[in-house]
């Protein structure tokens, strides 16, 4: 990795303008001069924070995986005394999380391989086709009754 330097507070708050702008998120200071044009949520937001830190900022609006491995691209150094919490290191965050995803993706792939099919649920089974059979003899056993009567009805009024 890249060694980076190391900013105040006070150095990174003159990169304010829209020639030089950087902003502090997650304890890393970007140079988004270059991607002011570019960013999808416009430069008049990233010149609103410009020379501070915007890590709550950047976090309130769920930014994706993407923008955040753009903060990486971005990086021009880190922040003079900011202590990384795990949770507030944005970019190492959202990997810690694409491990975590990627390990739960795996276990419900396992899980879902190993689901039993239950017999009952499957109309292609024996018991299916057995159903199937009953629900075509029945009406039709009705038809032939109903025609039948019918028939001996007529009969019996032609010879009576
Ligand atoms: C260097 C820091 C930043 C980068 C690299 C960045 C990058 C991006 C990217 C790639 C998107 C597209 C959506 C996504 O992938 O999540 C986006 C959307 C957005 N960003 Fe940022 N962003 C940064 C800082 C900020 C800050 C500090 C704010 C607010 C003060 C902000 C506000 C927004 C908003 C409102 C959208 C949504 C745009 C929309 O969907 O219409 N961004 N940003």
């Amino acid at each position: 990795m890249e060694a980076h330097q190391i900013y105040t507070l006070s150095q990174i708050s003159s990169h304010n303008g829209v020639n030089d702008c950087w902003v502090a998120i997650g304890g890393k200071v970007i140079d988004v001069t270059n991607f002011l044009q570019e960013h999808p949520g416009g430069d008049v937001l990233l010149l609103e924070v410009a020379g501070k830190d915007a890590t709550q900022d950047f976090k309130a609006i769920g930014h994706s995986k993407g923008a955040k491995s753009l903060l990486l691209r971005y990086q021009v150094g880190v922040v003079e005394g900011f202590e990384a919490k795990a949770e507030e290191d944005v970019a190492a965050a959202s990997k810690d999380r694409d491990v975590a995803e990627e390990t739960a993706t795996g276990k419900a792939t396992q899980t879902m391989t190993g689901f039993p099919i239950e017999d009952g649920d499957d109309k292609s089974n024996s018991h299916g086709r057995e159903f199937g059979l009953i629900q075509f003899l029945v009406p039709l056993l009705i038809a032939c009754l109903v025609f039948w009567y019918r028939c001996s009805s007529t009969i019996t009024e032609m010879f009576s």
